[in-house]
């Protein structure tokens, strides 16, 4: 069946591939109105601050917990690189996942309904997004022509409708939208109401604010560039964790020719974080994405690197070298996204790699499992 002929997707849970991934300091409570769509799945948790807080994860889910001192004892010193007082911990999920997709969601965000009134099931529509091509190279102004009732309209390019695997899949959100602190100071009250039903490519060479709060992305292909980098405790900058891994595996997912979707499936965010705190946390990225920014728009990667991992080592190398001058803590930055690639490549060795080193992780402790 051409890749254009996909119309619909079976309801049937695909528990084999993806796995979901919660960062929380909060609470879970918010699992129970998920558990229709989420009970199903694997849950990686991943649980930030205090490692003696009991986090009570609801009855009848199937997960694993790892605080923070489930990731220091499985990564040892490469444990570093994982931030510590920020949601972009949340990468530890995807490290040790072994699933081909990963579904991220906050612990704020609840079940949206569509405008008929239907409770949207944002991993079904996740991987919908996930399973049928992207179409980088030319837009096609009905959107995604993979969904039902749509198509390539007239003048679009043939030799492109094949269309290229898809990488990431961006959710949005109803209610309380992801403004940075600035803006949410100066719309304290504004909620988004505005349910766009649309699925679209963003275009090869655009890069876009990737928000982790509904994501959801294909690990093989693209996993190694979404280390969410250094920060919270410690570091001069926070809530910036998703944004470089947007900037990171967008320019990846271009180099390699991968597809990325953002618009469906939404959900219901229901709570904002403090403005002056975030203004705080994620001040210093303000100004400094007006000069990284361009660094990303105007980068071209080696053509040997043909996998996300040697994209990213070689990014990393690139960051160091051309974005040192903004602050020392760019180098830091910089080592800890090797340090990522040398834990992933632990959880993850690549096809050539010496097993020994594969089986070293089977020793590793367990985490808490799900009962
Ligand atoms: O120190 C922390 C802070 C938060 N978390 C968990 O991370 C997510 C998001 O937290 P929150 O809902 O407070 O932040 P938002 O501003 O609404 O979310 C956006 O900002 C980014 C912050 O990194 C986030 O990716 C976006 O979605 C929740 O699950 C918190 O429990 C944490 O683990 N540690
Ligand atoms: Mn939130």
């Amino acid at each position: 069946m051409a890749p254009n002929q996909v119309k619909s997707f079976p309801s049937v849970p695909l528990k084999d591939e993806l796995d979901i991934v919660i960062p929380t300091i909060r609470s879970l409570d918010f699992l129970e109105v998920w558990r229709p769509f989420f009970e199903p799945y694997h849950l990686i948790i991943v649980q930030d601050g205090d490692p003696t807080k009991v986090i009570k994860v609801p009855d009848g889910f199937d997960y694993d917990l790892y605080n923070r001192n489930d990731i220091n004892r499985i990564l040892g010193p490469k444990a570093s690189c994982i931030s510590f007082k920020d949601g972009g911990c949340r990468c530890f999920g995807f490290l040790v996942s072994k699933k081909k997709y990963i579904y991220t969601v906050d612990d704020d965000c609840f079940v949206a309904k569509d405008p008929n009134g239907k409770d949207i099931n944002t991993v079904e529509q996740h991987l919908l997004n996930l399973k049928t091509p992207s179409t980088p190279f030319f837009f096609n102004t009905l959107y995604d022509p993979y969904r039902e009732g749509a198509d390539f309209v007239r003048g679009y390019p043939f030799s492109l409708r094949e269309g290229v695997p898809t990488a990431v899949s961006h959710g949005l959100w109803l209610n309380i939208p992801d403004y940075d602190a600035p803006t949410q100071l100066v719309k304290p009250l504004e909620r988004n109401t505005r349910y766009v039903d649309a699925v679209m490519t963003i275009p090869k060479g655009a890069f876009y604010p990737m928000c982790a709060m509904n994501l959801a992305f294909d690990r093989e292909l693209i996993g190694p560039a979404m280390y969410f980098g250094l920060m919270g405790d410690g570091q001069p900058i926070s809530r910036y964790d998703d944004m470089l891994a947007g900037w990171c595996s967008k320019l990846i997912c271009d180099h390699l020719n991968l597809g990325v979707k953002t618009g469906l499936p939404y959900l219901w965010h229901s709570k904002a974080s403090n403005p002056f705190v975030n203004l705080k946390k994620e001040y210093k990225g303000l100004f400094w994405q007006e000069e990284i920014i361009p660094f990303f728009q105007t980068l071209t990667l080696p053509k040997e690197c043909d996998t996300a991992a040697k994209c990213y080592v070689e990014l990393a190398k690139l960051i160091k070298e051309k974005l040192n001058h903004i602050d020392p803590y760019i180098v830091r930055l910089a080592d800890a996204m090797i340090t990522w690639i040398d834990a992933w490549e632990d959880f993850n060795p690549p096809a050539e790699a010496v097993p020994a080193v594969a089986n070293a992780k089977k020793d590793a402790v367990p985490p808490k499992k799900s009962k």
